[in-house]
């Protein structure tokens, strides 16, 4: 089995902001990231797949059409957007970096099997809100 990855990136407004609480509630929970009037993050998205090496091709998968997937499909709804606002697939949740892999899970879980005519399968997402924040998504 071989393991294939991509990296892309993009650039997010958002805040955490639970609507159940008070707002006291959440800046003592968020601290800063409960900032009335946003902020950003350049966020860094590591999609992995895996599988055999097709015989013909000699790829696992062809690393331009998971670039091309993952930018259709994701960077063009989230990238100079307020993750918050703008994002429908983020509508009603959490905007943390938990939550945005999940949902980029999703999106990206059956399409990976179509575009590599099922010889490939999503392997993990790693998602860097900062150079020092990141989290990892197994689909489990
Ligand atoms: N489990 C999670 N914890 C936190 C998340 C998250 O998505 N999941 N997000 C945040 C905030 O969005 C916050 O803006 C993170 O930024 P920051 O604290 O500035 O990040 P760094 O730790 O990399 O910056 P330092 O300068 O090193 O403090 C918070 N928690």
């Amino acid at each position: 089995m071989i393991y294939v990855s991509r990296l892309e990136h993009f650039n997010a407004a958002h805040k955490l902001f639970n609507p159940n609480w008070s707002l006291a509630k959440n800046k003592e929970v968020f601290g800063p990231c409960a900032n009335t009037n946003w902020h950003g993050h350049n966020y860094e998205l590591i999609v992995t797949v895996k599988g055999k090496p097709d015989p013909d091709t000699g790829f696992v998968i062809d690393l331009k059409k998971l670039s091309t997937l993952i930018r259709s499909h994701i960077i063009e709804k989230v990238d100079h957007k307020n993750l918050n606002l703008d994002v429908a697939f983020m509508e009603d949740k959490l905007a943390s970096t938990e939550n945005l892999v999940v949902e980029f899970w999703k999106i990206l879980e059956p399409r990976v099997q179509e575009i590599s005519n099922n010889n490939a399968t999503l392997h993990s997402l790693k998602l860097y809100e900062t150079p020092r924040n990141y989290v990892e998504y197994f689909g489990e």
